[in-house]
């Protein structure tokens, strides 16, 4: 993050061969808002490219307001899984009982659902009405050759640092329904969701520990609405400017990458948990994912509420955050409710 190089970051839950970490530089950026091209070379230094942004300007100018595409990346190397709730339902009780032995604290178990996509459905159309369904997230479609096509509605940033070099992180967790007569300001929450949102606090508290950070500012735990749920979300920020810590975006990106929000605590042995047990690959799903150096400002997200696009299907993905209280009926719904966040615009529908 401080190379001062431009472009958008997409990073899987584990990196491998399989799943590497990519990075597409911003050659050129396109801002809906001021429906204009930037780039980020001299024009005059190639003629070539010049010729290269008429054409590409023309080509935005043609399109503007009337995008309907379905050509996008599919990658050749997913099988098209589905966790069944019966294998789901034992994990829970697996973990809660590996909770009990003093194995593990706290593990964010996760699952797949594979949805058909209707006859005549559109990508660019479906980005779009995520967009205007969920204001408050950060809404992304990412197409990229032999990684394939992912599209999501995050509500959790885990790196931000903005022109005036502030960071910002937060720990997001606890999850519940957000319904037409409740009021988020007197949301009540169970022990159970106080206690899985106050583990990933601490462990955010731990890796500030490692680097000795101690001069941020703590605000929450407050009720935030996400969509069609509500979660607890503790902010915290720091000023760059006061601290001796230049380098603390990258810094705490690698501590906090998987955050106890998508893996669990100690993060070694929830990683193994997970990557032993829940039976299929996360690939993209709970990495992270956002713009590097845009306008002087980062943001970088958890891969939350995502959809993996193939040819005819769509691949959803939610995890839910496992304590000793867990019941395995009540995580299969919670899973299920994060999954509408984004299947729901897909069928555009409620299910
Ligand atoms: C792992 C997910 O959500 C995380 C973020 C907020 C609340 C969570 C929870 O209540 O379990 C999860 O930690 C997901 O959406 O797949």
């Amino acid at each position: 993050m401080e190379s001062g190089v431009s472009g958008f970051a997409f990073y899987p839950f584990q990196v491998s061969e399989k799943y590497p970490a990519q990075f597409i530089k911003a050659d050129i950026t396109y801002s809906s808002l001021s429906a204009k091209l930037k780039f980020n070379f001299k024009l005059s230094e190639n003629p070539e490219y010049v010729a290269l942004v008429q054409r590409l300007q023309e080509y935005f100018d043609k399109i503007k307001g009337s995008a309907t595409t379905n050509n996008w990346h599919v990658s050749r190397k997913v099988k098209p899984h589905q966790t069944s709730e019966d294998s789901f339902k034992n994990l829970v009780q697996e973990s809660v009982a590996a909770i009990e032995a003093g194995q593990i604290e706290k593990v964010v178990l996760s699952r797949v659902r594979a949805t058909d996509l209707v006859a005549g459905f559109d990508l660019m159309d479906t980005y779009l009405r995520l967009q205007e369904v969920y204001s408050n997230a950060f809404v992304s479609l990412i197409s990229i050759p032999e990684t394939g096509t992912w599209m999501g509605a995050s509500p959790e940033i885990l790196v931000q640092v903005s022109k005036e070099r502030i960071f910002k992180t937060v720990a997001l967790a606890g999850t519940q329904a957000l319904t037409a007569d409740c009021n988020p300001a007197k949301a009540s929450w169970q022990q159970k969701e106080i206690e899985e949102q106050s583990l990933v606090k601490r462990y955010i508290l731990n890796c500030f520990k490692r680097i000795h950070l101690r001069d941020y500012t703590e605000t929450g735990p407050r009720t935030v609405v996400a969509g069609n749920l509500m979660h607890l979300r503790t902010d915290f920020s720091v000023d760059m400017k006061k601290e001796e810590f230049p380098k603390l975006g990258t810094q705490l990106l690698e501590l906090l990458h998987p955050t106890s929000a998508v893996c669990g605590m100690p993060k070694e042995t929830a990683t193994q948990f997970i990557l032993e047990k829940e039976g299929y690959d996360r690939a993209y799903f709970s990495g992270f994912l956002g713009p590097v150096h845009i306008d002087g400002e980062s943001n970088i997200y958890v891969n939350l509420r995502c959809s993996q696009i193939l040819e005819q299907v769509a691949l959803t993905y939610a995890g839910a955050g496992i304590t000793a209280e867990s019941e395995p009926e009540k995580e299969w719904l919670e899973t299920r409710m994060k999954m509408d966040t984004i299947r729901q615009v897909f069928r555009n529908e409620a299910s």
